[in-house]
């Protein structure tokens, strides 16, 4: 089953839209032994109301060897779960290394995984991400409109309309599949401009970060989705993970809440 059937499936079964985002901050823990511990715990306990998971890399990479090997242990204990994988890496470069990233990421132990990926240096440099992506069951999620306030500077002025034709024009060789591997990332923080993304990319799975902690809610987010309630993902991190300090049941009741909360976003 690809990453993308995966979560429909998962939607569709569970009643779930909910990504939840695993990103350990060390600084909130008393060593690393710690931080492990609570992020396995926190993925176990909130596992019944995702759809999938977010670990977002940045976070990983700051604990060193260390946080490669939470990452794995992330990672398998999710697929034991039952719970696709979505890797935000957002990477992006010249095609020889885009092929390097999409090894590492997209294919053997992380083959049928979801990764996030920048077309900033353009759209030839997205074809080893795509290519690997779909000889493994997996995704990619290009960023078109992220959620940060900045993103006006440069992804402005067309940009993110032109990326999201870009999106389109790749799902548009997999015609067979419901949701293509090939996926968008729009923040939720723009929730008056998602019903536009989604006709512009009528196939695409729409990642909607910024739930919760950058203020997003999910009652605003009803334009991403298909009329079945499927096709996008809204996520929160810190709004989950620390929902109220290290309280592993407050993470659980935040996951459910949310789900409960995009569920009825789209009874309306
Ligand atoms: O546009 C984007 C793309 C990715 N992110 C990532 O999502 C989480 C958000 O964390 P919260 O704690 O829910 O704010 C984080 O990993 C970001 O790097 C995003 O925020 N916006």
């Amino acid at each position: 089953m690809t990453f993308a059937h995966a979560v429909t499936d998962r939607t569709r079964r569970l009643q779930t839209r909910l990504c939840v985002g695993l990103d350990p901050r060390l600084d909130a823990y008393r060593d690393a032994a710690h931080l492990r511990g609570h992020t396995l715990d926190v993925l176990e306990a909130t596992a019944p109301y995702a759809a999938c998971i977010k670990p977002q890399l940045a976070f990983y990479e700051a604990l060193g060897l260390e946080g490669m090997k939470l990452l794995e242990e992330v990672c398998a204990a999710a697929r034991t779960l039952g719970l696709p994988v979505l890797l935000d890496g957002k990477r992006g470069d010249i095609g020889s290394t885009a092929q390097a990233y999409a090894q590492g990421w997209l294919s053997g132990q992380h083959g049928g995984s979801a990764l996030t990926v920048n077309p900033f240096l353009g759209f030839e440099t997205l074809t080893p991400f795509v290519d690997t992506a779909r000889a493994n069951g997996g995704a990619v999620f290009v960023l078109v409109k992220t959620s940060n306030p900045g993103q006006a500077d440069l992804q402005g002025s067309g940009i993110s309309e032109r990326v999201a034709d870009e999106v389109r024009r790749l799902n548009a060789a997999e015609p067979q599949s419901e949701y293509p591997s090939v996926g968008a990332v729009v923040g939720a923080t723009h929730p008056g401009d998602l019903a536009a993304f989604r006709a512009l990319m009528p196939r695409a799975l729409l990642l909607l970060p910024g739930l919760g902690a950058q203020g997003a809610r999910a009652s605003d987010l009803s334009g991403a989705f298909d009329p079945g309630g499927t096709g996008a993902l809204a996520s929160a991190s810190r709004g989950v993970q620390y929902a109220q300090g290290l309280d592993v049941q407050a993470s659980a009741a935040a996951a459910r809440s949310f789900r409960d909360e995009l569920n009825a976003a789209l009874k309306q």
